[in-house]
């Protein structure tokens, strides 16, 4: 595919989401949070890797905080590590990282078989794969997984492109939940 049409769409969409993250975002986070907690009890998802947001992201803080209170659950985030990461259970104290990313401490415990990913977006293509930061961070680590949890994007104000976009490599929704 085209990577300068990836890259400008990329840009376009960073410029909406900018501006659309600036109005009633407390009403687009609570709808997609109601959403995304419906799935989970819908999927009986256990085993969940979720992402502490930007400022650009449906924030996830609320949804964290409610599912770590349930003894069945285990919430995973993202822990950069090299051109990837790894997943480290949702723990505090969070450190500010590369990209402006809180994280929890690093963990050697090895992490459950994940249910679903719930997955931030900058975009998506005619066909539902994600277009990202643009450093291939999540394309990596499920291509490195080995096998699929139910992928699940989220993003405030759905930016979709009605051509094809994505590269092989490219992660691809199960479900899009948006406001
Ligand atoms: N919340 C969150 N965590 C995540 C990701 C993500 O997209 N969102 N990642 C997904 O791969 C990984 C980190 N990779 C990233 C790679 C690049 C940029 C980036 O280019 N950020 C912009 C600033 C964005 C903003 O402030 O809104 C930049 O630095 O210009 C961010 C994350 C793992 N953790
Ligand atoms: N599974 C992979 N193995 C090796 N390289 C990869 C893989 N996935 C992506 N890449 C490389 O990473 C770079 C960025 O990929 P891409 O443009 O698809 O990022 P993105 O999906 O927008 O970003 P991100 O996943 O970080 O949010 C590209 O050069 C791509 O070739």
């Amino acid at each position: 595919m085209n990577v300068n049409h990836k890259s400008d769409f990329r840009k376009s969409c960073i410029k909406k989401l900018e501006f659309s993250s600036r109005f009633s975002k407390f009403y687009k986070d609570k709808i997609i949070i109601k959403k995304l907690e419906n799935l989970i009890d819908k999927s009986k998802a256990k085993n969940i890797l979720l992402y502490i947001p930007l400022g650009t992201e449906v924030d996830t803080k609320p949804l964290i905080n409610k599912l770590r209170k349930n003894k069945n659950k285990n919430i995973y985030v993202p822990f950069m590590y090299e051109d990837s990461f790894k997943i480290v259970k949702y723990r505090l104290p969070l450190h500010r990282k590369k990209f402006g990313i809180k994280e929890p401490n690093n963990s050697f415990y090895k992490a459950q078989k994940i249910d679903m990913a719930i997955i931030p977006i900058v975009g998506v293509d005619i066909i539902g794969k994600r277009i990202g930061f643009g450093k291939g961070m999540y394309d990596r680590f499920f291509d490195r997984l080995g096998y699929k949890p139910i992928l699940v994007f989220t993003q405030l104000t759905l930016c979709k492109s009605d051509e094809i976009l994505s590269e092989k490599h490219d992660i691809q929704a199960d479900y899009i939940i948006t406001s």
